[in-house]
């Protein structure tokens, strides 16, 4: 296996190259979050775009270096851009995120998700209840049709969803990233687990959308499971380094950003995660 000290060195070399280069990591994503989303792009110096059209999608798809895709809030015209930016995503390999979010809610939302198991999403990022979810719907291990997802919060611990990270990791080959109190991440042979974060980032609406933006601006630059674990690490010391300075929510969601932008390589690198063969 890989040594820890490797892949805190892929960390730090991933976090330098994006802050010197400004990649562009363009997104569909949902209308709640989308303006957290592109400033936390910003704050770990990559570039953002957000687009609605298929037009616009597959010029972001080829122009960027990497895009995010969140089935957060769909719209009707989501029936045709999704699929098409997913093929095309597929058809040039760039590395893509998907954001499952509150998969099981509605049938257009189930007919998309399905689609995109050909497409084999680079890398997978939700909450365990989506992580679950999603490797039901796709017919892999560790996946359920009952699962929990009431909506777009997690019902689930993030170790129920191991068997399911890990069926969908070895499916795409590519990596997936389960958020939760603490985050798991594996590319299907390798499971890190991310340490750190804080409680009031269930109280902020965004976090998960956010933390998926990043690892899409990571992925212009370094391997499918770095990127996803160099995201995390940075999620979980900016959340830690926040929740010290403020005493609400609100106050939390603008100190997030600021850590976001201040932490240092070293530092990102050196949060504190375990490493396993699986
Ligand atoms: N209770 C918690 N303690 C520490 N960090 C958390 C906690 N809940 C979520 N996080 C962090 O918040 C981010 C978003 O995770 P999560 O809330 O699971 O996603 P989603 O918003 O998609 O449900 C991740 O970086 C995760 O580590
Ligand atoms: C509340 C909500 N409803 C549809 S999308 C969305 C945002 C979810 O954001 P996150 O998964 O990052 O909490
Ligand atoms: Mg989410």
């Amino acid at each position: 296996m890989v040594s820890k000290q490797e892949i805190q060195s892929k960390i730090r070399q991933t976090v330098e190259m994006v802050r010197r280069t400004n990649p562009i990591a363009g997104s569909i994503t949902n209308s709640v979050t989308i303006n957290f989303v592109a400033n936390a792009q910003l704050a770990v110096g990559g570039s953002a775009a957000m687009v609605y059209l298929p037009d616009e999608a597959e010029f972001l798809a080829k122009a960027g270096g990497a895009m995010y895709v969140n089935m957060g809030t769909l719209l009707p015209i989501y029936e045709e851009t999704l699929p098409y930016a997913a093929k095309v995503l597929h058809e040039t390999g760039k590395p893509w995120v998907l954001d499952p979010v509150a998969v099981g809610i509605g049938s257009l939302r189930t007919q998309i998700l399905q689609q995109f198991k050909e497409y084999k999403p680079t890398i997978i990022r939700g909450n365990a209840s989506e992580i679950i979810a999603l490797a039901g719907l796709w017919g892999l291990d560790g996946g359920t049709d009952e699962s929990n997802v009431r909506g777009v919060d997690s019902t689930d611990s993030v170790s129920a969803a191991k068997t399911a990270a890990i069926a969908l990791a070895k499916w795409t080959g590519g990596a997936v990233a389960v958020s939760g109190e603490t985050d798991l991440i594996t590319d299907g042979s390798i499971m890190a687990v991310s340490y750190g974060g804080s409680h009031f980032m269930e109280k902020i609406t965004g976090a998960g959308c956010s933390l998926g933006g990043v690892v899409a601006v990571y992925a212009t630059a370094t391997s499918p499971f770095i990127a996803a674990l160099t995201a995390s690490a940075l999620y979980n010391l900016a959340g830690k380094r926040a929740e010290l300075k403020v005493d609400g929510p609100g106050s939390f969601q603008v100190q997030f950003l600021d850590e976001l932008y201040k932490a240092k390589a070293e530092e990102i690198a050196g949060n504190s995660f375990d490493m396993e063969e699986v």
